[in-house]
């Protein structure tokens, strides 16, 4: 039998405006999305009320690293002054941030596994590290 691993994910919301620079297309004029964020995070070991992490902490977790964006420009919320905005390069950073508080509150117990980002219900970028 393999090792276990549990793994659980919250989703957060935001709505915000952005533009892709150098798209060359129409997504590089401005406009806006009600991203949907889905953090992936798992554990080998639960916690001692048997939970990876509660739902809720997860939740507050991720609403520090995105409540940044919620009704704003997202080009004008560093990094993404300098990074552009794709659903890739916002789910690396939701994955970064996230996995540092976690490492913080956690010493290593749980840990990010992956991050999902849509743009819209039918586009989809997911960042992991392997
Ligand atoms: N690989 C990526 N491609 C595109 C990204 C991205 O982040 N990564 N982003 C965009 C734009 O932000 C665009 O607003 C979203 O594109 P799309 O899903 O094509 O949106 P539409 O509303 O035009 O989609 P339809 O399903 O065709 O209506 C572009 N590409
Ligand atoms: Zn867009």
């Amino acid at each position: 039998m393999g090792s276990p691993v549990f793994e659980i994910s919250k989703d957060f919301v935001f709505s915000a405006a952005h533009q892709i620079r150098f798209h060359g297309g129409k997504c590089e004029r401005l406009h806006g999305h009600n991203w949907r964020v889905r953090v992936h995070v798992r554990a080998s070991q639960l916690n001692r009320i048997g939970m990876v992490i509660d739902f809720a902490d997860l939740q507050k977790l991720v609403a520090e690293v995105g409540g940044r964006f919620d009704h704003q420009t997202v080009n004008e919320v560093p990094p993404f002054d300098e990074v552009n905005t794709t659903a890739e390069l916002l789910a690396r950073f939701f994955y970064v941030e996230t996995a540092r508080r976690l490492e913080e509150r956690e010493a290593g117990r749980v840990v990010v596994s992956r991050v999902e980002v849509w743009e819209n219900e039918g586009s989809l970028a997911v960042y992991r590290e392997e």
